[in-house]
């Protein structure tokens, strides 16, 4: 990194949006820090890394908008001058009319000044999109549409073109994610302080390219007065509370998970979710079966035990074993009588239990069950499921994943591109960093399987969870094509393993984090 660059290792921050950045900014300002002092090292932060490409033949192309990431906007054009490099500036608005910092930051640049017009983004191969940041509250207006729309043309015709978003994508909402009216498409955003839960949610997350957050001098401490409580999914997070194998370790010490077999004819998804309980580092895993579909899965599981329970007496005297510490039920379940009785029997027992797929569905028709749920029951819905679990529950993806935490008493996965997890005490993650191969059959068994076998481990249903989503993303990330869920157990395992080897080579290698450099 160019000198004067801080990088944050931002995966380790929480995520503050619209409101707390500007209470941090406030914070700041009474511990003595002016907002103009912030603006010119935020700018100061962006010129110095857009240094690091090649100087353009062009001029670079500042687009300004009437705010303060316009502010930042005209500090980047006069830091990018001084450092030698051709600038070209358009504001969208006549600059007399800027006021407090931006104005001040625009009374530093002495070049001239062009207004924006649908023609303004041509011939430029680097742009700073300095038109909106964290401050944009209503879907972008003609003028600042069209020069939006201009700048992603103007990308997709010339693929080499670098856009660098300040803060975030101007368009992007910095709280949901949420494209408002269009949105610029940049390849690199350089943001401040903390990431934005917009960095991370889709359809944002798409427009924001390669994410640095640098330091503009604020003190980290003033983010914990926040009490901040949403955080980007990741190692941080967890990462400590996975048990290790020493050379004196036992096999009861992780856990024993049960897994719900489903019947004869549907038994691929809970041998998926088996293998990855197992694979992940439960000390035992077992498999309850009816006795017509033992031979399944005696004949295709080695390491995974299996128990015949052919009545509801039968589930119940296993389940009630107190060795077993987490139990898993839906996958390949069947939305039956059968899979009701079983779902009442775990939730009536106080322990740690798993609920996907099926289980969610019968849970969904089943509203005598909502009363048993608890902080130590996992709920994996997708949005689907999420819909018939809690039809009344409205808002962002964030907010309703929230709100059914809090109103069922259960951490709530909601699956998707960007997985959220959510807690009954209000603690949410986001995961943003999953790759699409994942939109494939049998990945959300895995991803139960996991969540299980971690759970298993004696660590919170938060960290399970979370651990759980992150692994099975960072597991499918090591395949470059051609994956199906049956390869997802071991290469989740192997991510799992990279954790422990090294925790700095994993840092700079399977996060997009890096250590402060100056
Ligand atoms: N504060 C600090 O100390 C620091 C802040 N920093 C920087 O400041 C940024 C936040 O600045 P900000 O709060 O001024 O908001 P910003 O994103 O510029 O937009 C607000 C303006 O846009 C307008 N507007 C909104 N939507 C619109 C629309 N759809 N179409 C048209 N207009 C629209 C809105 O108008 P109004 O609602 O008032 O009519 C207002 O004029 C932040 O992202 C970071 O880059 C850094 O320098 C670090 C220090
Ligand atoms: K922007």
């Amino acid at each position: 990194m160019a000198p004067g660059i801080r990088l944050v290792a931002w995966a380790k921050r929480p995520l503050l949006g619209a409101r707390q950045s500007g209470l941090l900014d406030r914070q700041a300002e009474a511990e003595g820090i002016s907002g103009l002092e912030l603006m010119a090292s935020a700018g100061a932060a962006v010129a110095r890394r857009i240094t690091l490409h090649d100087k353009p033949a062009e001029p670079v192309l500042v687009l300004c908008g009437p705010g303060n990431n316009g502010g930042d906007g005209w500090i980047i054009a006069t830091e990018l001058a001084a450092l030698g490099w051709p600038v070209r500036v358009a504001s969208l608005i006549p600059p007399a009319n800027l006021k407090g910092d931006a104005a001040a930051a625009r009374a530093r640049w002495t070049g001239p000044v062009e207004a924006i017009t649908p023609e303004t983004p041509k011939n430029a191969s680097i742009i700073v999109d300095a038109l909106f940041g964290v401050g944009l509250n209503r879907a972008l207006d003609p003028a600042a549409a069209s020069v939006v729309d201009g700048v992603n043309q103007l990308r997709a015709n010339r693929p080499k073109t670098l856009v660098y978003a300040v803060d975030i994508p101007s368009g992007v909402d910095a709280d949901t994610g949420d494209i408002r009216g269009t949105a610029i498409k940049a390849t690199h955003t350089v943001s401040f302080v903390t990431a934005k839960p917009g960095h991370l949610l889709y359809p944002g997350r798409s427009n924001r390219g390669h994410l640095d957050v640098v330091d503009i001098g604020i003190d980290a401490q003033l983010i914990d007065r926040l009490t901040p409580r949403l955080f980007a999914n990741s190692p941080a997070l967890w990462g400590s509370s996975l048990p290790e194998r020493g050379p004196d370790s036992h096999k009861y010490k992780f856990g024993h998970a049960l897994i719900v077999g489903g019947p004869a004819k549907s038994t691929g998804a809970s041998r998926l979710a088996a293998i990855a309980a197992l694979r992940i580092g439960a000390g035992l895993v077992s498999v309850v079966t009816a006795s017509s579909a033992l031979p399944i899965y005696a004949s295709t599981l080695t390491s995974v035990m299996t128990k015949i329970a052919d009545s509801k007496e039968e589930i119940e005297e296993l389940l009630n074993d107190e060795r077993i510490t987490v139990i898993l039920i839906g996958p390949g379940a069947g939305i039956t009588k059968a899979t009701e009785d079983t779902l009442e029997l775990i939730l009536r027992r106080p322990g740690k239990a798993v609920l996907d797929a099926d289980a969610l569905s019968v849970l969904a028709n089943a509203s005598h069950l909502r009363a048993l749920l608890h902080a130590n029951v996992v709920l994996t819905p997708h949005e689907g499921e999420f819909k018939r679990l809690f039809p009344s529950i409205r808002g962002t993806r964030i907010e309703r994943a929230e709100s059914a935490a809090r109103e069922s008493g259960a951490t709530i996965v909601l699956k998707g591109a960007d997985t959220i997890v959510a807690t009954p005490d209000g603690r949410s993650a986001i995961m943003g960093e999953a790759p699409p191969s994942l939109a494939t059959a049998g990945t959300g068994d895995v991803l139960a399987g996991l969540i299980t076998g971690i759970f298993a481990q004696n660590v919170t249903a938060f960290e399970a969870a979370c651990a759980g989503v992150w692994l099975h993303a960072e597991g499918a990330a090591m395949h470059t094509s051609g994956l199906i869920a049956e390869d997802l157990p071991r290469s989740a395992a192997l991510a799992r393993g990279r954790l422990h080897v090294s925790p700095s080579r994993h840092a700079a290698v399977m996060l997009p984090i890096h250590q402060p450099c100056a």
